[in-house]
């Protein structure tokens, strides 16, 4: 599903985020990204979601050449993706069901399917019974599973998370973690970058080791 081989980074300012970054994560696959601050994680997500491009090497999704395709093709490539954040991106005049309706509304999806699918994804993580609040009134792991319920609502293939536990504790983070592990356990890819150790050794899962751009472990030759 994603296939960086010999992938490199150098922004314009002539730093080197990324060098020689070789991996593959298996269609239904699941792995955790991590390294120190700096490492060049969210370097790494932005190559996949074509928000930057690599400087060398090839990043495949699902097949396609990311860095050459035509920006007319990049809208479809970023559907087929759930992204996570930190901070959750929440539109806070909304409700929590237009939250996570938009974007099933942007597709111009009709308005029973969008109900029955942001149901459907509310009820995955545990918030159906909040739809009508706004994010204010919610806790930071609620926020978070919002920003989740909105990611997968229109039912990607691929699910990516950039630090999506940063501000939570160790129990609400270990919650959220939890499910991407059940998205994945039905059959959508998930890479999670995190610098939270402790909880990523506690999931089992495959570890992708970023230090200083390079990958120090997890990598397997592409
Ligand atoms: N647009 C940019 N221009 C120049 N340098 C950048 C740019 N974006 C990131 N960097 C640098 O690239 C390096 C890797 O950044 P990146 O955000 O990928 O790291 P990270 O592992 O996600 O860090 P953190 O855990 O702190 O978020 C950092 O030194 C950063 O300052």
């Amino acid at each position: 599903m994603i296939r960086f081989t010999e992938v490199s980074k150098r922004y314009p300012n002539g730093f080197q985020a990324l060098s020689r970054v070789s991996f593959h994560l298996e269609r239904g696959g699941m792995a955790f990204l991590t390294g120190h601050s700096g490492a060049g994680k969210s370097t790494l997500l932005k190559l996949i979601t074509r928000m930057e491009t690599c400087s060398q090497g090839q990043v495949l999704v699902d097949g396609q050449n990311v860095a050459r395709l035509p920006s007319r093709r990049v809208p479809g490539l970023r559907r087929s993706m759930g992204i996570v954040f930190q901070n959750h991106h929440l539109l806070f005049d909304r409700t929590v069901f237009d939250n996570v309706a938009v974007p099933l509304v942007i597709a111009g999806l009709p308005h029973g399917e969008v109900r029955r699918r942001v149901h459907a994804a509310l009820d995955k993580v545990g918030l159906l019974s909040k739809e009508k609040l706004y994010p204010i009134a919610l806790s930071g792991g609620e926020q978070q599973r919002v920003g989740i319920a909105r990611a997968v609502v229109h039912r990607p293939p691929l699910l990516l998370a950039d630090e999506p536990t940063g501000n939570l504790d160790p129990e609400l983070s270990a919650e959220i973690m939890g499910l991407f592990e059940q998205f994945n356990q039905v059959g959508v890819t998930v890479l999670v970058a995190s610098h939270d150790l402790a909880l990523i050794r506690a999931m089992g899962q495959r570890v992708l080791t970023l230090a200083r751009g390079e990958l120090a472990q997890g990598g397997v030759p592409a």
